[in-house]
């Protein structure tokens, strides 16, 4: 949408020349791209963080939920982003972009059912369930896209739209939710699952009467939807915690939000700052929310500073092996294995990282041993010894999987290419601009 913006006549022009290749190949054609980086450049400088990915996609499904315009300010720049913004308009909101920032008018919207073929481009598109659920009693998806790290459920989503009164359907991959009038409930999650807590506290948000939900998750993107939602009306207390308290409204209204900077985009530049031995400052972090990678850092000997507008990593020691295990907020985040695997390849002796969150996330694993890195699985444990990283061709399997490949490219000796970037851009905006400025190696090739 951004790019269609910009420069829509060069987009025309490349239009008519993929047309015939499109038709030929498929629709994903365009989208498929390759980063080049030529590693052992120390990296130094400043680079600024953007708004947070999983914070913004809750955040633009929910202000359909007000009876009036809102404004939504550090919008990131992503493909997730635009194909969310693209499947509200589809359903009849108005949105207006200008750089990182969204106004959107949801009075115009007529659907409560999401354009399949986007819906499946990404995870987020599920929130569309609560949202018209809460709104108009009704919403129909098909089940989302995003990051194949493993088994992805939405059971826990369906038994809070369930308790809520909501009578729920799944057939043939399509989700269907039905109610009159949502009631508020106790609903309990098996697991702190982050999808499943915004759904509910979404829906919930206009539903009639109190809701609790128990051993609720707690990540800071949560707590910066539920600000959100406070100012647009919605009463919501203990988010943060693992007990959240709703009191349904049946009004919002459209207000003005900036969404909180991305504290995995963060952590990725503050890991490139150490594997390259640079020195770099990395601009609006909540070093609050980077603390577990912080606290890591600094057991492996890496200078981390903080203060008020980010943090400063200086790599330029030798690193010590740690011991990583990934866990819910405030535990290690999931979303950090992958970048943090390329750095431990780089350290003395053998660390260990257990992944306890998906099963299915050290695809990057092979893709790494690939670059000369010595690393064994054995079920939701690695054991990575310290290697030497030469340059290869490898793959960028998912999104963490792309950045972690990247991260490894800066520290290996040659040339690396990274390729299938499409998950990539998910998730990182412009990170071969960012890391450049920061005197990396590294060009894109689309
Ligand atoms: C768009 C977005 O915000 N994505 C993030 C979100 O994903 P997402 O919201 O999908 O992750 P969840 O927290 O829901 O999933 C965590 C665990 O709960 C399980 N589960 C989840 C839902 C459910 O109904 N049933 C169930 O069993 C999953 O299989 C997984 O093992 O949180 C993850 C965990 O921090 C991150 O890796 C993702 O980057
Ligand atoms: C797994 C991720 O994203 P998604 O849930 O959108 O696939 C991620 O951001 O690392």
């Amino acid at each position: 949408m951004w790019a269609a913006r910009k420069s829509s006549d060069t987009l025309i022009l490349i239009n008519a020349f993929m047309r015939p290749l499109k038709a030929k190949f498929g629709k994903e054609l365009l989208e498929v791209g390759k980063y080049i980086i030529e590693g052992l450049r120390p990296l130094k400088g400043e680079i600024k963080v953007g708004g947070a990915k999983n914070a913004a996609l809750p955040i633009i499904a929910a202000a359909l939920l007000a009876d009036s315009p809102g404004v939504l300010e550090d919008i990131p720049q992503l493909r997730d982003v635009n194909n969310l913004c693209k499947i509200i308009e589809e359903m009849g909101a108005k949105v207006k972009i200008s750089n990182h920032r969204i106004e959107i008018d949801p009075r115009t919207v007529f659907k409560s059912e999401a354009d399949h073929e986007l819906a499946r481009k990404l995870r987020a598109s599920y929130y569309i369930l609560g949202v018209m659920l809460a709104k108009e009693g009704h919403a129909r998806t098909t089940l989302p896209g995003g990051c194949n790290i493993g088994n992805r459920p939405i059971d826990l989503h369906l038994k809070g739209f369930r308790a809520l009164g909501a009578e729920v359907n799944l057939d043939h991959g399509v989700v269907e939710v039905k109610a009159d009038r949502l009631k508020g409930a106790e609903i309990y999650l098996d697991y702190p699952s982050v999808g499943a807590t915004i759904n509910i506290m979404i829906a919930a948000s206009r539903a009639e009467g109190k809701t609790v939900i128990e051993n609720a998750a707690r990540e800071p993107e949560i707590v910066d939807l539920a600000n959100f939602l406070t100012v647009m009306g919605a009463k919501i207390k203990g988010v943060g915690t693992d007990v959240i308290k709703i009191e349904g409204v049946s009004e919002m209204h459209g207000v003005e939000h900036r969404i909180i900077p991305d504290r995995i985009e963060a952590g990725t530049y503050m890991i490139a700052a150490a594997i390259s031995k640079g020195d770099v400052f990395i601009r609006n972090v909540l070093t609050e929310h980077v603390k577990p990678l912080i606290a890591k850092m600094h057991e492996m000997g890496i200078v981390v500073e903080e203060n008020i507008e980010g943090v400063r990593v200086t790599g330029q020691n030798d690193f010590k092996a740690v011991d990583v295990k990934t866990l819910p907020y405030p535990g290690f985040p999931t979303d950090m294995q992958s970048q943090m695997m390329a750095l431990l390849t780089q350290t003395d002796e053998t660390s260990l990282i257990i992944e306890t969150v998906w099963e299915n996330r050290f695809m990057h694993v092979d893709e790494l041993k690939r670059m000369g890195a010595d690393i064994k699985i054995d079920g939701h444990s690695a054991l990575i010894k310290p290697g030497h990283l030469t340059g290869a061709e490898v793959r960028a399997t998912d999104l963490r999987a792309g950045a972690a490949l990247i991260l490894a490219g800066l520290a290996a000796e040659g040339k690396t290419e990274v390729r299938d970037i499409y998950h990539v851009e998910r998730g990182y905006e412009d990170i071969e601009k960012k890391l450049q400025l920061v005197g990396a190696k590294i060009n894109k090739i689309s």
